[in-house]
């Protein structure tokens, strides 16, 4: 059909529409176009923006068959109390048929103190493991095989301290570190713009990304170097296309870094990846996956010149959204993760978390992580979706909505660019007030109804308090305090001074990688703390803005 007729067509629905509406006007607060045609996606050329899977610019998925050959990773973020509690959680996991690890830390593990510090009071064991030395580390991967599972590590600031502890486990477990798979997490940008876990100043903390980079694409190949993650910036409130933009915009300031500090491209990309969020609007989240996918591609081939295709593939990781979950009627949770599961699988993740109904209340229990495991296997094998690549391609809707994703990422990307990139960006609160404006206006829109949640501002009902929460031992701090003055009694104190001291010389020199001198401190069972506080004293502390 030509573009005239389809024209044609339309405006003789449209008249209908008129006729329709006059007995049922549309719903308020839904957007204004209901319908799309080829005339949205005129512009689109099949070749250039769509073309095939495992082919650039990858819009339709990284790999050629994807879950043809291999469903994504599920990978189910856990971990709580002590380094026990954790394993007996994880080897739950994988009996049940998890395919990767995901190990949450602790409040004082993921900005650098031991649980014998005095901040720590309260917070041992709580949002996570707590991991002090070596020691917790053995405990937690015991009777794991780290040569056959890949494992993700959510840590930003002492990322290279949690790698290197990984690696020296492994090391006695008979594995090698070319041989390790998985991925930390090593985002500061994102921590600085939302999520909060940061401890140095952007400098250094750039400078042991970078450091990671080198030498894990030297040591560790088959390791994800960094999860460069959109996730916390959209449970800040952000909009799907901001989500994908800043993220970017911080995969582009890493990339700078490295190459700035002698890296060579092709050296170091292959292991960058990403993390989204999958919220609640089915296929505007599969838009954002694709476009996602293209926008990274383009940014790698046209901007950095990367010659190798998976420099240039945006591999990615998933969780549910979180802030999507609510405290009331909490088993519709369990319908929300399905229907944001369908979405990632969509758009082709790579590997998924998905979180239990009981989330907005709790740690889940092992009964509600069954559940949300269970949902991702019931979406693999049962669905269908996972049997043909890409299958929203050629909606109308979807392809358009791509379109539009794209559009307004790139118009972000290009403002902060003007800025003076992502670091600079994050420095003059652009980023962070951005964020604060789209989590206002949804939150206002909450509030007076215009946006339904349902159980929330909608069909309401009076409920009993929830019972057969997960709660952690209050005993855990105390536990976890003997645990390591005991460790400490036992190690020979002399090496762990000389490697600490050893540490500091390195920091203090900018050329030298940290990476071989932490190791040699975690080997010693210098504590985190330890590690960290040596850290701290060369390169200080960064102190957050407040962006009103
Ligand atoms: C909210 C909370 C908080 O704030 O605390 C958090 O942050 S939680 C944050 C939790 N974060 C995470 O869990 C991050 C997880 N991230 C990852 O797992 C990674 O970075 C990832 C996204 C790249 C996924 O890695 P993965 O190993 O699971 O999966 P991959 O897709 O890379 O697949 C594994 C290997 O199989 C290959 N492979 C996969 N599919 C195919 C296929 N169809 N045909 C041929 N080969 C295939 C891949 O190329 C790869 O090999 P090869 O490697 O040789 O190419």
């Amino acid at each position: 059909m030509s573009n005239e007729n389809i024209q044609a067509g339309l405006d003789k629905y449209n008249a209908t529409v008129e006729k329709a509406t006059a007995k049922f006007p549309a719903r308020p607060h839904i957007p204004e176009q209901g319908l799309y045609t080829p005339l949205d996606i005129q512009e689109t050329d099949y070749a250039q923006d769509i073309g095939f899977p495992g082919v650039y610019p990858y819009t339709r998925g990284v790999q050629p068959t994807m879950y043809r050959g291999r469903f994504w990773t599920m990978r189910m973020y856990a971990g709580f109390s002590t380094a026990e509690e954790s394993n007996k959680r994880y080897r739950y996991l994988i009996e049940s048929g998890a395919t990767g690890l995901s190990c949450a830390f602790d409040l004082p593990t993921q900005i650098g103190y031991d649980s014998t510090d005095a901040i720590s009071e309260g917070e041992v064991g709580k949002v996570g493991v707590a991991i002090d030395s070596l020691a917790d580390m053995e405990i937690l991967f015991d009777q794991i095989d780290l040569g056959k599972v890949s494992t993700s590590m959510t840590i930003n600031a002492p990322a290279s301290v949690l790698l290197a502890m990984y690696i020296a486990v492994a090391e006695k477990q008979g594995v090698s570190a070319d041989k390790l798979k998985g991925t930390i997490q090593n985002d500061i940008l994102k921590e600085y713009a939302a999520r909060g876990t940061y401890i140095f100043p952007p400098r250094p903390s750039m400078r042991l990304i970078t450091n990671i980079f080198e030498y894990c694409s030297k040591n560790v190949p088959n390791w994800n170097t960094i999860s460069i993650s959109g996730y916390h910036i959209r449970e800040a409130g952000s909009t799907a296309s901001q989500e994908i933009a800043f993220t970017i915009a911080d995969g582009i300031a890493y990339v700078e870094a490295a190459i700035k500090a002698g890296l060579s491209v092709d050296d170091f990309a292959g292991r960058l990846s990403f993390f989204w969020n999958a919220h609640n609007n089915v296929l505007e989240e599969v838009a954002k996956f694709r476009a996602s996918r293209r926008i990274w591609a383009k940014v790698m081939k046209e901007r950095f010149k990367a010659e190798k295709p998976k420099s240039m593939m945006l591999r990615v990781h998933t969780q549910t959204a979180g802030s999507m979950l609510t405290a009331q009627q909490p088993n519709n949770n369990i319908v929300r993760v399905a229907l944001q599961t369908a979405a990632a699988v969509m758009g082709g993740t790579q590997s998924l978390h998905t979180n239990s109904r009981d989330e907005a209340l709790a740690l889940p229990t092992e009964d509600s992580v069954m559940v949300a495991l269970r949902t991702q296997q019931i979406v693999a094998y049962e669905s269908g979706l996972a049997d043909v690549i890409d299958p929203l391609a050629g909606s109308y809707y979807v392809e358009a909505m791509t379109n539009r994703i794209e559009k307004e990422a790139w118009e972000y990307i290009k403002k902060i660019d003007d800025l003076g990139g992502a670091v600079a960006a994050i420095e003059k609160g652009y980023i962070q007030k951005e964020i604060q404006d789209s989590a206002y206006k949804w939150q206002m829109d909450v509030e007076s109804g215009a946006r339904v949640i349902v159980g929330v501002n909608k069909f309401q009902v009076e409920e009993e308090a929830p019972k057969n929460l997960l709660r952690v031992d209050a005993s855990v701090g105390e536990k976890q305090k003997a645990k390591v003055e005991a460790m400490k009694a036992k190690r020979d104190n002399a090496a762990v001074q000389a490697a600490l001291a050893d540490l500091k010389k390195a920091c203090s020199d900018e050329n030298e990688n940290l990476m071989p001198h932490i190791l040699s401190a975690v080997k010693t069972y210098a504590t985190l703390g330890e590690i960290c506080g040596v850290m701290r004293e060369v390169f200080g502390e960064y102190e957050a803005h407040v962006n009103l």
